[in-house]
């Protein structure tokens, strides 16, 4: 069982706070977070409630100056070798980017945010059928994934959606966001191919050494949805993390709040119409034995919403890939020998879900000893 046990949550202050009730009852209602604010609360609960330092913005984002690469993709034939040295540069000094002129035409942005908070939007007694913590089902909508596990909850609901690699039937999803999230996986699946491509030329490999590792194959969508917060001073809409994936695209709407770990300070990434986001998962920087980074990001809570993103995950995530990721073997040397064990992916989630979100890189306890 990977849920604490009830005594865990009792903090004992102030007297008779039992917070396994509470996150019990909350998850009992199915409703989500957006449940809480739709029942018209002007306080969140104390699960939500964070130490003051855990949410205050540095200021340092106001003076810095300095703002996560954007690359454009446009005329990759021509421009190819331009383009892998920002995509190197980036991935390695700062583990994210934005990219322009990608291939996704803007109605299917549009339409994928759309569909994604139109499911959320849905009556409660439809969206309840898909309430669950239950991880061998291909889609859940669901409130915190650690709600368990971690110490203080998110500002966030999210609609998970295991595409692939093992078979999906899209009849598993509701109506509403059915076509839309078949033919955005199309989309980010091609996309995430060409970020493969370049990513293996970064490295010093054959365009298409990621790829055949099966790392473009496993497809995991996260449709996220963080209502409107009465008190986003003190809470957060995602904890500090990294993803336990190769690579991550995401989508974020107008409303901004995405902030990315760089240098020591937290840096926002700026909505940017048309543009998606990417980031180099823990998997990633594993294979590559700590060449390119996976960077710690979270997502502040907001006064306005709901904010809606789509996080697409390249991972195989539960699926039963009995296939082992170490560090590739020719980027290895004397000088540069592998610093950690192998492992499959659904080893790491697992192991990266007991954890919960927050806390050290779930990466450091598979470093070998040096
Ligand atoms: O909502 C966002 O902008 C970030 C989501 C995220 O970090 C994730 O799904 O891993
Ligand atoms: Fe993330």
């Amino acid at each position: 069982m990977d849920i604490c046990e009830a005594s865990d949550f009792t903090d004992g202050s102030p007297a008779g706070y039992d917070r396994y009730q509470e996150l019990k009852s909350f998850d009992e209602s199915k409703a989500g977070v957006k449940g809480l604010v739709d029942s018209g609360i002007s306080k969140i609960p104390r699960m939500f409630i964070r130490p003051r330092d855990d949410v205050v913005a540095d200021k340092s984002e106001e003076s810095g100056g300095f703002s996560i690469p954007v690359i454009d993709l446009d005329d990759l034939a021509l421009r190819r070798a331009e383009v892998v040295s920002a995509v190197l540069e980036a991935s390695r000094d700062v583990g994210f980017f934005q990219v322009v002129n990608h291939g996704i035409p803007t109605a299917i942005l549009e339409g994928i945010l759309a569909a994604t908070r139109a499911t959320h939007e849905l009556p409660v007694d439809v969206k309840n059928r898909y309430y669950s913590r239950e991880p061998d089902r291909m889609v859940n909508l669901v409130s915190n994934f650690d709600l368990y596990q971690s110490k203080f909850a998110n500002w966030r609901d999210t609609l998970f959606c295991r595409m692939a690699p093992d078979p999906f039937d899209p009849e598993e999803l509701p109506s509403v966001c059915r076509d839309m999230f078949m033919e955005y996986a199309k989309h980010a699946k091609l996309l995430g191919i060409t970020l493969f491509e370049l990513l293996s030329e970064a490295l010093g490999l054959q365009p298409d050494y990621l790829k055949n590792i099966d790392c473009a194959k496993g497809h995991v969508i996260l449709g996220h949805y963080y209502p409107a917060c009465p008190e986003p001073e003190l809470t957060l809409g995602t904890t500090k993390h990294n993803d336990p994936n190769f690579l991550t695209i995401l989508l974020q709407d107008h409303i901004g709040g995405l902030q990315v770990r760089y240098q020591d300070q937290w840096v926002h990434v700026p909505p940017m119409p048309g543009a998606l986001i990417i980031n180099i998962g823990d998997l990633l920087q594993l294979i590559s034995n700590d060449l390119i980074k996976s960077v710690e990001h979270r997502v502040l809570a907001n006064r306005i919403g709901p904010r809606i993103s789509v996080a697409f995950f390249f991972t195989h995530h539960q699926s039963r890939t009995a296939r082992l990721y170490g560090p590739i073997k020719e980027l290895l040397s004397d000088s540069n020998p592998a610093i950690y064990r192998d492992i499959t992916c659904e080893e790491y989630v697992s192991h990266y879900k007991k954890r919960g979100l927050g806390g050290q890189s779930a990466l450091t306890p598979l470093r070998l000893q040096g």
